[in-house]
Order: C-alpha cells, then structure tokens, then sequence
C-alpha cells in the first residue's frame, strides 16, 4: 500500500525476511532505508509531519527508533528523548517492562530529562503489537510529560498496535501498513 511518494520510496527498500528472528514472524527489515540518504530523509519528514507545532521533543525508542528519532529532529528542528532498553541510563530512571511479538523487554527514561508539561512525540520504525509504543506512553506519562503522538514508519495490520494506542488517545500515524 502506497500512498505518497514518500511512502513509496521507502516502501520499495524494505525488505520482507521470513522466519527472523523465530519461526512464524516475517521481520520487516528497515536498514535500506536507513542507508539511504533521501528515504530517510523523506521518512522523517512524513513521521513529523502530521504533528507539526504540537511537540517539544522527540521520544525515540531504542535502538531502531533512535535512528528516525535522530533524522525526525534535524528536519523538525525538537531534540530527541533517549527511550532506552533497561540498565544503560546512569542517572536516576523510570523503568515500564512490556511483551513483544517476540520476548519481553523493558524501557526506561531519565526521570529529569525534560520539563514537566513537555509535549513528546513518540517515534518507532515499527508498530506491531504496541507494547513498545505503550511502554512509551507510560513512561512518558509518569515522568509528568504529555504524549503528542506516536509515527512510526511501518505498522503491522492485526496485530493490534494502533487499537492499544487510539484506545489511550494517542494520535497515530505510519506512514505504511502491511
Ligand atoms: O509493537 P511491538 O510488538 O512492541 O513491536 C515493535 C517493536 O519491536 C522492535 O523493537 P525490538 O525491541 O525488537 O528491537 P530493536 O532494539 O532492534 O529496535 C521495533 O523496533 C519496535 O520497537
Ligand atoms: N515483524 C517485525 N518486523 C520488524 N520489526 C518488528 N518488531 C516487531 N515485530 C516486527
């Protein structure tokens, strides 16, 4: 499903990989798109687009998301909220574990990293069953911050991601859907 030229663009470099990393999944490889200057130049754009003037900060999500986040902030000018895997901040954090659609994990924030009231947009490479992202929200809210909305570049159909979201009332964008 295409529906832009960015989306198109970026559709066309990522690469479907059956059985990775277990049976059953078919992982959603997005390192072409991260090689390629202008698709993710253009992903960026598309994922900060729709939130334009509504957000503070970026939240971006390790590791992949890191990679959006970065390239989110130079075009939209907001820095980038590190959201890391559990135990690599060295200052004091807010940890939220989750379930993924393969295994579990958890997040953290530092827990001053930002003003309370900062408007923090939450952005991913992909939106599957959401735990990741509502990790996010839940941190994010904890900390005393306020979730302008989650873009992602890519969201799984069915399995419930964008369902967990609206439910909070988080505004969602991807900016593909497979
Ligand atoms: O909607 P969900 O079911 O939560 O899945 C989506 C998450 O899964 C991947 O992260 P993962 O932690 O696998 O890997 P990464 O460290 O390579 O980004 C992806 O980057 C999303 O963050
Ligand atoms: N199918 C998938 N492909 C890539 N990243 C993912 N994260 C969760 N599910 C995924």
């Amino acid at each position: 499903m295409t529906s832009s030229p960015e989306a198109a663009l970026v559709d066309g470099l990522i690469e479907a990989i059956p059985d990775f990393p277990e049976p059953g999944i078919v992982f959603r490889d997005l390192t072409p798109v991260f090689a390629d200057g202008p698709a993710l130049k253009a992903l960026a754009t598309a994922v900060t687009a729709p939130f334009e003037g509504r957000f503070d900060s970026i939240g971006g999500l390790e590791a992949r998301g890191f990679l959006i986040a970065g390239a989110a902030s130079i075009v939209s000018g907001a820095g980038v909220l590190s959201v890391r895997k559990a135990g690599k901040l060295p200052r004091a954090v807010l940890s939220q574990e989750y379930t993924l659609e393969y295994g579990t994990a958890a997040l953290e924030v530092h827990v001053d990293q930002l003003p309370k009231g900062s408007r923090v947009l939450i952005v991913d490479d992909v939106l599957a069953t959401g735990g990741t992202a509502l990790a996010a929200v839940n941190l994010i809210e904890r900390a005393g911050w306020h979730v302008a909305g989650f873009g992602a570049a890519l969201e799984l159909d069915g399995l419930g991601g964008r369902a967990k979201l609206e439910a909070r009332g988080v505004e969602t964008f991807s900016l593909l859907c497979y």
